[in-house]
């Protein structure tokens, strides 16, 4: 995943101002920063949700910045996994329907996209008594282990996670980073986390700081 000298104007200010972001298969990366850096807008343009006002965003060598949103939005699905700060599942869903959901919006049939959420859950310590559970019926630890599972279920070529520990006791947080580094390097995913916590940077191959709309290692 590679952004190239990427400008973001929004609402008459330049948020991102020439950030650069190389990011290999199977590689770790943090981006930390102070508040309002523009590390979201970043995060936001790798996915192509926003649409760069200069420089280019590419996935294994092709460029789909400049794709049609449609093209945009199917290759999001199929080949990026997202973790937010607090899990963000679908309230009405069981944890297992949640984690089966990247699966069914990709064709894979329920039963089957049912059968590979699971195992997934129960690696990330969830086990068979909590997958029938709405989200509002389990800790928050345990909801960020589901939307980990949902994350990855897929098998996504980027993975890109926006302060993924910022509500969870350190414990938690130590294991949920643990999982997404080894589902990451397992298959083979590019890892972007934006955080806060030093302790959490610290465990990525390498930090990236962003400062006046421009990344500097
Ligand atoms: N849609 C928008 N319209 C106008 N300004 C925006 C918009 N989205 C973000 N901004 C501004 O762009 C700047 C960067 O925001 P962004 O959320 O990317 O920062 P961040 O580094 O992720 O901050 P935090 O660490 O607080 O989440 C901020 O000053 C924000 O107010």
């Amino acid at each position: 995943m590679i952004a190239r000298d990427v400008h973001v104007r929004l609402g008459g200010a330049d948020v991102l101002r020439g950030a650069s972001l190389s990011v290999a298969p199977g590689e770790s990366v943090a981006v930390v920063g102070t508040s309002g850096a523009g590390k979201s807008t970043l995060l936001q343009c790798l996915a192509g949700v926003v649409t760069p006002d200069a420089g280019t965003v590419s996935l294994q060598g092709r460029r789909f910045d400049h794709l049609p949103a449609r093209q945009r939005s199917e290759l999001r699905l199929q080949r990026f996994g997202f973790l937010f700060q607090f899990g963000e599942l679908v309230p009405e869903l069981s944890l297992v329907d949640n984690v089966s959901l990247p699966l069914w919006l990709t064709g894979v049939p329920r039963r089957a996209a049912r059968e590979r959420a699971r195992p997934l859950l129960e690696a990330t310590g969830l086990g068979t008594d909590l997958h029938g559970k709405r989200p509002s019926q389990v800790s928050g630890g345990e909801l960020q282990r589901a939307a980990l599972a949902r994350a990855l279920v897929h098998e996504p070529a980027v993975i890109l996670a926006d302060e993924p520990t910022g509500a969870l006791d350190s414990r938690t947080s130590d294991a949920v980073v643990e999982l997404l580094l080894t589902e990451a390097a397992r298959t083979g995913a590019a890892l972007v986390v934006v955080t806060h916590s030093e302790r959490v940077a610290q465990r990525m191959n390498r930090s990236e700081r962003m400062a006046d709309g421009r990344l500097t290692a």
